[in-house]
């Protein structure tokens, strides 16, 4: 658990973070949301000592992190930036193993870890091993930069606009490579991002930032549907609730079928992959307030206006 209390950094007479108390819970994704300037990256950059708190003290499961020698606390935090900084002249399997050689890992353990992140982050270990960085695309180097960071297994990873310079579609799809691996892997992941929808899709919770303070920090259905300020509803902007079911399948919204003899199911299916959105926009078009919900055509579930207004219990 990261612990963040009465935080402060000044530079020069403007305060970049003011009095800022955050608990970063184990295991989940919290996104860093806020408008340019609003001290996101700083705070990051706290957690990892890159920058020195002017003020108030970060806490790393209890222990103050000014009790850790910087570049050992380092080794211990993952850390992801959008300009990748892969070494050039090294290639991709080198690259990924930086910190288990610095670490003195035995090697032949290091590059079966290799292939295994390779393989995870979605990438051909036989085709990307031994490739440069300058032959890769700015999604695939995005790739073997979250590799990388994951090589030597940190409780903690740190993130800063990693999908950031990523054209829509590499971004959509490395977002959903990423929301897999964290779903399977439970690292305490802090990612700063400016991208609403990106922190609505992949935060567990979300710290909306302004100004130097937090503003609110809950989950993405407390943002929406519960905002504590005009700050936070305009920051999300009208449409945020579609935009947040845009990036969940429906199934996660629908009722189950009870047990038992099958009920009359609606006219109209959908399949449990769908996106949420798209299947709002079903109802609307064929004017009618149920759905069947089908995985590879079996009727598994039903789902309503209701269920799309607020999440059901089913998420996986
Ligand atoms: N090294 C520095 N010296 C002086 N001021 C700084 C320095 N680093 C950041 N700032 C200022 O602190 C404030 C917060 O910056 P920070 O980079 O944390 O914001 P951010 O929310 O990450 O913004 P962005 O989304 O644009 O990256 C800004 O006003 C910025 O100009």
């Amino acid at each position: 658990m990261i612990e963040l209390q009465h935080l402060e950094k000044r530079f020069g007479e403007s305060l970049a973070v003011q009095d800022l108390n955050l608990i970063f819970p184990d295991g989940e994704l919290t996104a860093l949301l806020g408008p340019s300037g609003c001290g996101k990256t700083t705070t990051l950059r706290m957690i990892n000592r890159l920058i020195e708190p002017s003020g108030g003290q970060v806490l790393l499961n209890g222990q103050d992190t000014r009790a850790l020698k910087p570049e050992a606390l380092r080794r211990g935090i993952g850390y992801v930036i959008q300009q990748v900084g892969l070494f050039p002249h090294l290639n991709v399997a080198q690259n990924v193993a930086t910190v288990p050689d610095l670490l003195g890992r035995d090697r032949r353990a290091t590059a079966a870890r290799v292939d295994e992140l390779l393989d995870l982050v979605g990438l051909d270990p036989d085709t990307f091993r031994h490739k440069r960085p300058g032959e890769l695309s700015g999604g695939q180097a995005q790739r073997v930069g979250v590799a990388r960071a994951l090589a030597a297994d940190p409780p903690v990873l740190l993130m800063d606009e990693p999908f950031g310079a990523l054209d829509p579609l590499a971004r959509d799809r490395l977002q959903d490579a990423f929301r897999d691996i964290q779903r399977r892997l439970r690292k305490t992941v802090v990612m700063v991002t400016h991208d609403i929808d990106e922190a609505l899709r992949l935060g567990d919770r979300v710290a909306l930032m302004n100004a130097g303070r937090l503003e609110q920090f809950g989950t993405p259905d407390d943002l929406i549907h519960r905002p504590v300020s005009d700050f936070v509803r305009q920051f999300l902007g009208e449409d945020a609730a579609l935009r947040q079911l845009a990036g969940q399948p429906v199934g996660q919204f629908m009722a189950p079928l009870p047990s038992g003899p099958s009920p009359a199911l609606p006219a109209v299916a959908v399949e449990a992959t769908l996106n949420a959105r798209s299947a709002l926009g079903v109802l609307l078009r064929e004017g009618t307030d149920r759905l069947t919900v089908t995985r590879d055509g079996q009727p598994v579930g039903t789902v309503g206006w209701q269920d799309l207004r607020s999440p059901g219990t089913e998420r996986p």
